[in-house]
C-alpha cells in the first residue's frame, strides 16, 4: 500500500485529542433577525444593492432594492485535514513547518535575536474587523477577523499530501532553505516522519528540468480514471486515519502549462470524464485532482496560475455541488500592485504604464524559467489591473489601458527571496507625470504560507454556511466557484459568468461583510455617521 501521509496530529498534547483552538465566540448578536442554537446561527439578513437603468436620454434610472436572504451556520467546527499537492515543495514544508511550530509555540535564536512562532500575512489569523462602535464611548471596536464566525484554528489543522518528490519533509525543507536552522531543529523529527504520497506526473505539462525531482510518481504519464480514483483513495484514506471531519486538497505543486481548451475533451463534463477514460493528453494533473476531489466532495483550490479548472470541471463541480477555487496565490508583487493600481485610479491618476519584473531563485523560478509554465504565470500578473481600470471612463476610454508588462528570472543566487522590481508611471495634473519605482524584497514561501492558511480556513467556514431566500423551503450552499477566495489570488475565478473583482479593498470588504451577513450585521460602510451628525 502506497505511504500514507502522516499529518501533524491534530492535537497539542500529540495523543488524540483535539486540543480545540477554535475561534472563540467573542460575541453575540443581539437581535430578533439572529437565533443561537446549541449547532446553528441563523440570521435574517436584508442585502440592500442599487439597481441602475440606462435610458435613452443617457440618464440612469436609479431604484434602492432589497432582497431578504437566511443564512445558517454550522457553530460546531470540525477537525479539518490539509492535503497539499506539492508538500515537499518550499511552500508546502514552510506552511507545515509553520504550523508545527505554532502548534508548539516554538522560539528560535537569529542573528537578530529571538524569534517567536506567529501567523503574521494571514488575514484570517492576524488580521482585525471593526465589530461596531462601543456604545457608551463611541469608540471602535476590532476584533480579530478568525473570531467573525466559528473557524478552524491552524494550530489544529491536520496536514498530508503529494508530491512527485519523495523527500521526507524534513530534508525536504532543507532542500528549500527558506527557514533557520535553528527552527528548523526543533521541528526536524516530527517532519522527518512525513512522506508524501506518490503522485501523478505528465512531464509534458511542467518545465523539463523538473524530471530529476520525480522518484515518486504513480504509473501512468497520461491521464485515467485509475490516476482518479488513486487520488480518491488517498483522500479517503487521508480522512480516516486521522479521523477527520472534513479534508481540503490544495494545490502548491509546480505551475503547468495551459492546457488547450478542445471541444469535445474538456468542454463539458461529461466529456471531460470521456477524455480521462480515453487518456487524453490535454487532461493535466492538476485537473484530474479537481475530478477526484469533487467526487470526494473535498473543496480543491489551485494555487498555481494554470488553468486547472477548464470549463468541464468547473461543470463537474457544479453538477456536484463541490467547491473549488482559485488561481495563484497572490503573495508579493501581485498584492503590491492590486492595491497600489486600486489607490491611484480611485484618486483619479491615470496609470499609463507597469512594468513588473522579479528574479528569483527557488524551484517555482526554475520551473517558471521554461517559456509554457512562465506564459500560465504571465497571464496571471497581467490581468490584475483590468477590472480597475475599466470602472473608471473618466480616465480610460473604451479599450484603452495602462501598458503592462511582466518580466520573471531564475537567479539561483537569492533562493527564495525573490527580488520585484516595479515601476509605476503615470499622468497627473495638466501634462504631469507621477513615476513610483519599487524594489520590493518578498521572501516567497513566508508570504504564501499564510494564504494558504487563510485560503484553507476560508474554504472549510464556506462549507458551513448556508443560505436560501427568505420563506423558500431549502438552504443551500453558496456556488460551487468560491469567488470569496478572491483577496489571496491573482485571478480569482468566479461563478460562470459573473465579473472577477481584482481591487484588493473590494475584496477584503466583499470578506467582512459576507461573514456579517451571517451574524445578521450590515456591512461596515464607514459612514460612522454618528460622529458627524449631531
Ligand atoms: N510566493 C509564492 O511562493 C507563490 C506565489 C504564488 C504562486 N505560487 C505557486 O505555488 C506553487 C508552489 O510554489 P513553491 O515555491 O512551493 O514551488 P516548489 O517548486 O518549491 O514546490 C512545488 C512542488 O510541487 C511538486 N510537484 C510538481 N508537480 C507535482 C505533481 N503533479 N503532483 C505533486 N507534486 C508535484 C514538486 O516536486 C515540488 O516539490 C507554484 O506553482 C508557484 O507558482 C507560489
Ligand atoms: O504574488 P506575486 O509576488 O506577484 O507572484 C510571485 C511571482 O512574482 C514570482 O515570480 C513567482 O515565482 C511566484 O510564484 C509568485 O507567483
Amino acid at each position: 500500500m502506497a505511504p500514507h501521509a502522516e499529518g501533524i496530529a491534530g492535537s497539542a498534547n500529540g495523543v488524540g485529542t483535539l486540543d480545540n483552538h477554535a475561534s472563540k465566540e467573542t460575541f453575540t448578536v443581539a437581535s430578533p433577525s439572529v437565533v443561537y442554537t446549541d449547532n446553528e446561527i441563523k440570521s435574517k439578513y436584508v442585502y440592500r444593492t442599487t439597481d441602475v437603468t440606462a435610458g435613452a436620454d443617457g440618464k440612469f434610472s436609479v431604484k434602492p432594492k432589497e432582497t431578504l436572504y437566511d443564512f445558517k451556520v454550522e457553530r460546531r467546527v470540525p477537525k479539518t485535514g490539509v492535503m497539499l499537492v506539492g508538500w515537499g515543495g518550499n511552500n508546502g514544508t514552510t506552511v507545515t513547518a509553520g504550523i508545527l511550530a505554532n502548534k508548539r509555540g516554538l522560539v528560535w535564536d537569529t542573528r537578530e535575536g529571538q524569534r517567536a512562532s506567529n501567523y503574521y500575512g494571514s488575514l484570517v489569523m492576524a488580521s482585525t474587523v471593526k465589530l461596531g462602535t462601543d456604545a457608551k464611548t463611541g469608540k471602535e471596536v476590532n476584533i480579530p477577523f478568525h473570531n467573525m464566525l466559528p473557524m478552524v484554528h491552524p494550530n489544529d489543522l491536520v496536514l498530508g499530501g503529494w508530491d512527485i518528490s519523495g523527500m521526507n519533509l524534513s530534508e525536504a525543507m532543507d532542500r528549500a532553505a527558506v527557514l533557520e536552522p535553528t527552527l528548523k531543529a526543533q521541528v526536524a523529527k516530527e517532519m522527518a516522519q512525513m512522506k508524501p504520497l506518490p503522485s501523478i506526473y505528465y512531464p509534458d505539462f511542467i518545465a523539463a528540468n523538473q524530471e530529476d525531482r520525480a522518484d515518486n510518481v504513480l504509473p501512468g504519464s497520461k491521464a485515467s480514471m485509475a490516476h482518479v480514483e488513486q487520488i480518491r483513495t488517498d483522500i479517503r484514506q487521508f480522512k480516516e486515519q486521522n479521523s477527520l471531519d472534513s479534508v481540503i486538497v490544495m494545490w502548491t505543486a509546480n505551475t503547468e502549462r495551459y492546457a488547450d481548451l478542445v471541444e469535445g475533451v474538456n468542454d463539458t463534463a461529461e466529456n471531460l470524464l470521456k477524455a480521462i477514460e480515453a487518456g487524453h493528453e490535454e487532461i493535466s494533473p492538476s485537473t484530474i485532482f479537481s475530478v477526484a476531489c469533487v467526487l470526494e466532495k473535498a473543496p480543491f483550490i489551485n494555487g498555481s496560475p494554470q488553468n486547472t479548472f477548464v470549463p468541464g470541471a468547473i461543470e463537474f463541480a457544479e453538477k456536484h455541488g463541490a467547491f473549488i477555487g482559485g488561481d495563484d496565490f497572490k503573495s508579493g508583487q501581485t498584492k503590491m500592485k492590486s492595491a497600489l493600481v486600486d489607490f491611484l485610479i480611485n484618486a483619479g491618476i491615470k496609470l499609463t504604464s507597469i512594468a513588473s519584473y522579479n528574479h528569483l531563485g527557488n524551484n517555482d523560478g526554475k520551473n517558471l524559467s521554461s517559456q509554457k509554465q512562465f506564459r500560465s504565470k504571465e497571464i496571471s500578473k497581467s490581468n490584475v489591473v483590468d477590472d480597475m481600470v475599466e470602472a473608471n471612463s473618466v480616465l480610460y476610454k473604451e479599450g484603452e489601458h495602462p501598458d503592462h508588462t511582466v518580466v520573471i528570472k531564475y537567479m539561483p543566487a537569492v533562493g527564495d527571496n525573490k527580488r520585484a522590481l516595479d515601476e509605476y508611471y503615470a499622468e497627473i495634473f495638466m501634462g504631469g507625470h507621477q513615476t513610483i519605482s519599487m524594489f520590493n524584497v518578498c521572501e516567497d514561501s513566508l508570504l504564501a504560507s499564510p494564504l494558504i492558511i487563510d485560503l484553507v480556513l476560508i474554504a472549510e467556514m464556506m462549507t458551513r454556511i448556508e443560505w436560501k431566500v427568505d420563506g423558500a423551503d431549502k438552504y443551500t450552499g453558496f456556488h460551487s466557484v468560491l469567488s470569496v477566495l478572491s483577496y489571496m489570488l491573482k485571478a480569482p475565478m468566479t461563478p460562470p459568468g459573473t465579473p472577477v473583482v481584482n481591487a484588493l479593498g473590494k475584496q477584503r470588504s466583499a470578506l467582512i461583510n459576507i461573514f456579517r451577513a451571517c451574524v445578521g450585521l450590515a456591512p461596515e460602510s464607514d459612514m460612522t455617521l454618528e460622529h458627524k451628525l449631531f
